[in-house]
Order: structure tokens, then C-alpha cells, then sequence
């Protein structure tokens, strides 16, 4: 059987697990904390990250956009999270185009969270700035990219792709990582688009939580 090491508020592995409930593929979920001595992510990803998608030979793949499109390509036929046919070249394009930005924002909300953990006077605003300005704009464009579909039920030909997986988790890890900013009210249509796809069963089973940290990590 497939395991996925994941962590309980990665929004990264929520990519990984929602595509592969999405497909019904089963797994077996690990989780941990990636940057605690007890992590096992080293043993598989030289880059030191979850998620890691284990095959049960031993062999494994990490990063989740490579990981979703591995999943896509190996099995196409259970629910594809692709725009499919000759036309939806450029279709395809723009849902990696969303992963990107929801990704970005992820990425900025991380690097902000560790900044976070700085003493006072060891953190540096301008960098703090750099990144809520990322996620600012990575929301603007998402916001900007609803609202262009005509406020649909999904980002792409109106159909369910990995747009909605990466912009999905990345909302939801905002209201883990940075629940106090505004982009709800901002965006109304936005939240509602947030909401309505974490009604879907792969959402409602991969809500993220908080972790705790029982060793220093920065
Ligand atoms: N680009 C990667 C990012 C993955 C990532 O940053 N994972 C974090 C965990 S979490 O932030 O998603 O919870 C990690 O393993 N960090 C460990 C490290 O960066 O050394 C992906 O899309 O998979």
C-alpha cells in the first residue's frame, strides 16, 4: 500500500491526501513533525520536506506538485483532477498556474510563521513585510481569478482540478497559520468558494490542525 508522510497542518499534504481520495486511492497516513529529530523525511526526501509519497517498494517522491502530477499521470482514469481533451492545454496550464500562486502563498505564510519565532529583537520586519506582502498578493490574484470565472463552483472550465486542491489548501491553511487576517471580508466570494470546497468528504477528512513542537527548531 501507498503511505504519505504528512504533518498535521500541512497544507502541502492536504494537496497529496485530497488527490488521492479524490482518485480512491487508499494509503496509510504518517504523521510527524519534519523538523524534529524523530523525523523520518530525511530518510526519503534529501530535500528534508514532507509530503512524501512512499511506494511500497521503498522507493518515494516528494514535492506535492510533482506529487500530484505523478497521481495524474499513473492514474488518469480515477477522477482527473486535469482539464482533459485537445482544448484544455491552455486550461491545464492555468490550473498549474493557480498551484503556483496557492503554493507561493503557503510558502510565504511558512517562512512568516518561523520569523514568528524569533525572539523580538532577532526578527526582521522588512522581511515579515516581504512576506505578508506575497500572501496580499497571492490572495488578490486568487480573489482576481474567482471573480474573472464568473464566481464559479471551481476555478477551471468550472470543474473540479488540482486549482481547486492547491487554492483550497492553501485557504484553509490561512485560517490555520494567519486566522486574524482579513482576506474573508475582503473576499467574500473567495471565503465562500473556501467553504463550499471544504463541504467535499476529501476536505471535511484532511481538515488541517496545529502541531506542537516539543524540540526548538530555529
Ligand atoms: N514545496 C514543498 C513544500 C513542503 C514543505 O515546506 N513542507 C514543510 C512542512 S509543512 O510546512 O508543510 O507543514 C517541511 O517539510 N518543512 C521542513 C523543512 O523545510 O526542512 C511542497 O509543495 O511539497
Amino acid at each position: 500500500m501507498l503511505k504519505v508522510i504528512s504533518s498535521k497542518p500541512s497544507p502541502y499534504a492536504r494537496k497529496v491526501r485530497i488527490a488521492l481520495a479524490e482518485k480512491s486511492i487508499p494509503f496509510e497516513l504518517i504523521s510527524e513533525v519534519p523538523w524534529e529529530s524523530t523525523t523520518q523525511t530525511p530518510r526519503y526526501n534529501p530535500l528534508e520536506k514532507l509530503p512524501v509519497l512512499i511506494f511500497p517498494d521503498g522507493k518515494a517522491i516528494y514535492e506535492s506538485h510533482y506529487i500530484l502530477e505523478y497521481l495524474e499521470a499513473k492514474y488518469p482514469e480515477n477522477s482527473p483532477l486535469m482539464p482533459k481533451g485537445p482544448a484544455s492545454i491552455d486550461a491545464t496550464l492555468f490550473a498549474k498556474q493557480v498551484e503556483v500562486v496557492a503554493d507561493g502563498i503557503c510558502d510565504a505564510l511558512v517562512l512568516s510563521f518561523f520569523e514568528a519565532q524569533r525572539e523580538h529583537d532577532k526578527r526582521s520586519e522588512p522581511w515579515m513585510a516581504r512576506q505578508r506582502r506575497k500572501i496580499d498578493g497571492g490572495l488578490e490574484a486568487l480573489a482576481d481569478w474567482l471573480a474573472e470565472s464568473g464566481d464559479q463552483q471551481f476555478l477551471v472550465n468550472n470543474t473540479f482540478s488540482i486549482a481547486d486542491i492547491a487554492a483550497g489548501s492553501c485557504l484553509g491553511y490561512m485560517k490555520v497559520r494567519f486566522p486574524e487576517h482579513p482576506w474573508r471580508t475582503a473576499y467574500p466570494h473567495l471565503d465562500r468558494y473556501s467553504e463550499r470546497l471544504e463541504e467535499r468528504q476529501s476536505f471535511r477528512d484532511t481538515v488541517p490542525r496545529p502541531q506542537n513542537f516539543s524540540e526548538r527548531i530555529i
